[in-house]
């Protein structure tokens, strides 16, 4: 999302969603790299703070905020894949003694464990599992791999 004008519409939208599910949240938690970004612009509309995890490597707080106290966390990423780095902070937080209360993203493609996820649309596209793809079963070889979106 290249125009900030055009990512704060999408994060006015994802902060008011946040706000009507988790009225109780108290701090907002971003992903680096895009996650972080997005998190700032979310925050801004519900008037919460924010800190970034990195969850590639070993899981920490970025030292521009570490939280001192108990908080109740939303995880705020754009893109769901795998579901890995989702679930890396959160179980980070946990560890750290704060509440996470879900994740709000804008469209996942993988249900990450016990987490409760907020989205703002369904993916457009299906995904499958590689034993119940109907193109491999069907004998088409996989033109590109390791493709994110
Ligand atoms: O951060 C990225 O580089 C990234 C690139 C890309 O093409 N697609 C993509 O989803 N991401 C990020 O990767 C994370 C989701 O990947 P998973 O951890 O596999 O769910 C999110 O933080 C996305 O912002």
């Amino acid at each position: 999302m290249r125009d900030p004008l055009r990512l704060d519409e999408v994060a006015r939208v994802q902060a008011e969603q946040i706000g009507r599910v988790w009225p109780q949240a108290t701090l907002l938690v971003g992903l680096p790299e895009c996650g972080a970004v997005l998190s700032a612009f979310v925050a801004r509309h519900l008037g919460l703070p924010v800190a970034f995890v990195h969850s590639s490597g070993v899981p920490g707080w970025h030292r521009m905020h570490v939280p001192e106290r108990a908080e109740r966390a939303v995880i705020v990423d754009d893109l769901i894949g795998t579901g890995r780095g989702v679930r890396v902070a959160a179980d980070f937080l946990i560890r750290e003694g704060h509440a996470v209360l879900g994740v709000s993203a804008w469209i996942s493609r993988a249900e990450p464990g016990a987490l409760k996820v907020l989205t703002l649309m369904p993916p457009p596209y299906p995904t499958w599992k590689a034993e119940g793809c109907p193109d491999c079963s069907a004998g088409y070889a996989p033109r590109y791999t390791g493709i994110r979106e």
